[in-house]
């Protein structure tokens, strides 16, 4: 692995009333030590994972939008405010990689499709068409079996977001593929209880108010998927009564 510590520079930051510094787990950063080359973060919608993911990728250099170092185009609101506030520890430091944000993927694969136009690239290595021409899951992979190799930091923000099920166990034979021999680092906000079950992966919950180490099974995706499939009636019959009071 390649990046190792996330540190917020408290002595920078000057209005702690306003965006991102309203968010707790993201006020609340010392230093967040990554301590597995497979990292994810989890908790609550709003509770701060992709604005850290963003500055992150800020940091490195990647556009903020999506995509990599060399992949320049603007996407409205785009912008990290945090990343002007982090520092990032690396050993050694590498600056291959790219951020995948499936919010924005859409205005990514129009880019490489303009790039493509220009022939400033091969679609190969997208899986040989344009990413629009692909399912919006097919277009995930492609990107992932594709574009995705050795000596680089990926940043992913909910890549489950277009994957069957099935896509997903895929998905973890590749970063399986990627991560062995400390080759990729991967740092992804997810959702996904499936993903979530990569084996040795560091999760990290940016629940409560913190940001803190939680083991697989303390995770509300665990616990609520578990407990949904095993008690699939009596959860539909008390979301069923809750209306009808
Ligand atoms: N550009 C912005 N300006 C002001 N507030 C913002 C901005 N971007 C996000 N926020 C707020 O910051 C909080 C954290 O947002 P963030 O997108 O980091 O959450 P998240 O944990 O990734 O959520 P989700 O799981 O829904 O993707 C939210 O309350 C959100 O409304």
């Amino acid at each position: 692995m390649f990046l190792k510590r996330v540190t917020l520079l408290h002595e920078k930051i000057e209005n702690r009333v306003e965006y991102p510094f309203t968010i707790p787990s993201i006020s609340g950063l010392e230093q967040l030590e990554l301590t597995s080359s497979v990292t994810f973060f989890v908790g609550e919608n709003g509770s701060g994972k992709s604005t850290l993911l963003e500055a992150i990728a800020d940091k490195c250099d990647f556009n903020t939008a999506g995509g990599g170092r060399n992949n320049i185009y603007d996407v409205h609101a785009s912008q990290s405010v945090l990343g002007d506030y982090i520092r990032l520890s690396w050993l050694p430091k590498i600056g291959n990689g790219f951020f995948m944000r499936a919010e924005s993927f859409y205005h990514f694969a129009t880019h490489i499709d303009e790039m493509a136009k220009e022939e400033m690239i091969p679609y190969r290595a997208y899986g040989g068409k344009s990413l629009h021409e692909q399912s919006h899951g097919e277009s995930f992979l492609s990107l992932f079996l594709n574009r995705f190799s050795s000596e680089a930091i990926y940043l992913l923000d909910e890549p489950e977001a277009a994957l069957s099920p099935q896509r997903q166990l895929m998905f973890l034979r590749i970063l399986h593929e990627l991560t062995q021999d400390e080759e990729c680092q991967f740092i992804i906000a997810t959702h996904s209880p499936i993903l979530l079950g990569f084996p040795g992966a560091q999760i990290l919950s940016f629940d409560h108010g913190e940001i803190q180490e939680i083991q697989y099974e303390e995770t509300d995706h665990y616990r609520i998927t578990k407990s949904f499939l095993d008690h699939r009636e009596r959860f539909l019959t008390e979301i069923t009564a809750d209306e009808e009071e």
